[in-house]
């Protein structure tokens, strides 16, 4: 039988080219270390992308939207109709992160999953209908297998347009009102966390809807606790856009593109990848710690540490994209500064 194209081996990283890179790094006018975390960022970019000039001109950032059956429970601060209403914003360019990606040059392409409020056609959302919305996971499966696959597809398809692109970096966001209580239940099953230390307030849910929220995830997980791997687990408590991210990230990895975690509904898809196929942690950088209270969790288990804390709640990439010009920046420091040699500037001890 076919390995399951997830199961798939990533991509194998230039060790060679991030020993060159560490090597310049430790040549160029500073004290070693001095710029921290943009020295290690252009490291294992060069790494990633097998170039001792990494770049960052050609960025793509896929937004996927998908409802919540959850959103029943009610669970968020906002109705569900955001959803698809938001799917249209993105096409008008009104969302934050079309500012952003206009302002970065960077290709955005929005990915409908299925909303109950349908948007219709938009100039630049690709529609790949898999359901008006999951099912609602606090008495149900999210996802049937055929669902499930059909929106890991998608995400993949996303990486594979990316790819035909010319990309150096790939950035997945997320738009599915209700969609924080189905990472943290998501997050909650793969980590082992109770619900308590990992529910936060979402888009700003008040504290009846916190324990709500609380007692949501609670029962979600004691119905499917016999849930038997990671990938039942991202069926049974994920959503459609969700599922696609994880899609995008095993697919990247196996690619060999390099992709830009955004805030806490990515990192969790980026867990569930991880699980699902470990090598593709390589393939990942994170770029900021969201407010939403399960993030440090999950960046904990994923040993990831973040550029950036900026408070940022929203999901869309925002946080992701948000890093983009640092990231830049990392790079153009590794490939512009002169080294002691060139400069001649003194390098040993006084
Ligand atoms: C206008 C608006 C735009 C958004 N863009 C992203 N989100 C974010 O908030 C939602 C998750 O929070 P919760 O679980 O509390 O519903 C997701 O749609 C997420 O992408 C938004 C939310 C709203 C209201
Ligand atoms: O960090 C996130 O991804 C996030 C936080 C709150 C709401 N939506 C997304």
């Amino acid at each position: 039988m076919e390995v399951n194209w997830i199961e798939r081996p990533c991509r194998v990283v230039d060790r060679a080219c991030e020993a060159r890179a560490l090597a310049r790094q430790a040549m160029l006018t500073k004290p070693p270390g001095s710029l921290g975390a943009l020295e290690s960022a252009a490291v294992h970019l060069a790494s990633l992308q097998g170039k001792d000039a990494p770049s960052l001109k050609n960025v793509w950032i896929t937004v996927f939207a998908g409802d919540h059956g959850v959103a029943a429970e009610g669970v968020s601060a906002f109705p569900q109709a955001v959803t698809g209403e938001m799917v249209r914003n993105f096409a008008r360019g009104g969302a934050a992160i079309s500012v952003l990606a206009r302002e970065l040059g960077a290709s955005l392409e929005v990915v409908n999953l299925g909303t109950v409020n349908d948007p219709g056609t938009c100039p630049g959302v690709r529609t790949v209908y898999l359901a008006p919305q999951t099912g609602n996971l606090a008495r149900e499966a999210a996802m049937t297998d055929a669902q499930l696959a059909a929106a890991l597809q998608a995400g993949a398809d996303s990486v594979e347009a990316a790819h035909t692109a010319d990309v150096q970096l790939f950035i997945a966001g997320d738009m599915g009102i209700a969609n924080t209580t189905s990472a943290t239940a998501l997050a909650c099953a793969l980590l082992g966390e109770s619900p308590q230390d990992m529910v936060g307030r979402g888009t700003g849910v008040d504290d009846a809807g916190l324990a709500r929220k609380v007692a949501v995830v609670a029962s979600a997980l004691s119905l499917h606790a016999d849930a038997s791997d990671a990938r039942e687990v991202l069926r049974r408590l994920g959503g459609f856009e969700i599922a696609a991210m994880v899609g995008a990230y095993i697919a990247a990895a196996q690619r060999g593109i390099p992709v830009l975690i955004d805030g806490f509904i990515s990192s969790v898809a980026a867990l569930a990848a991880v699980r699902l196929n470990p090598d593709s942690r390589c393939w990942m950088l994170f770029s900021h710690r969201s407010h939403e209270r399960g993030h440090a969790l999950v960046l904990a288990a994923l040993a990831a540490k973040p550029l950036l804390d900026l408070q940022m709640r929203l999901g869309e990439a925002s946080g992701a994209a948000s890093a983009v010009p640092l990231l830049r920046l990392a790079c153009a420091l590794h490939n512009g500064m002169a080294t002691f040699a060139e400069a001649g500037v003194s390098d040993g001890p006084a």
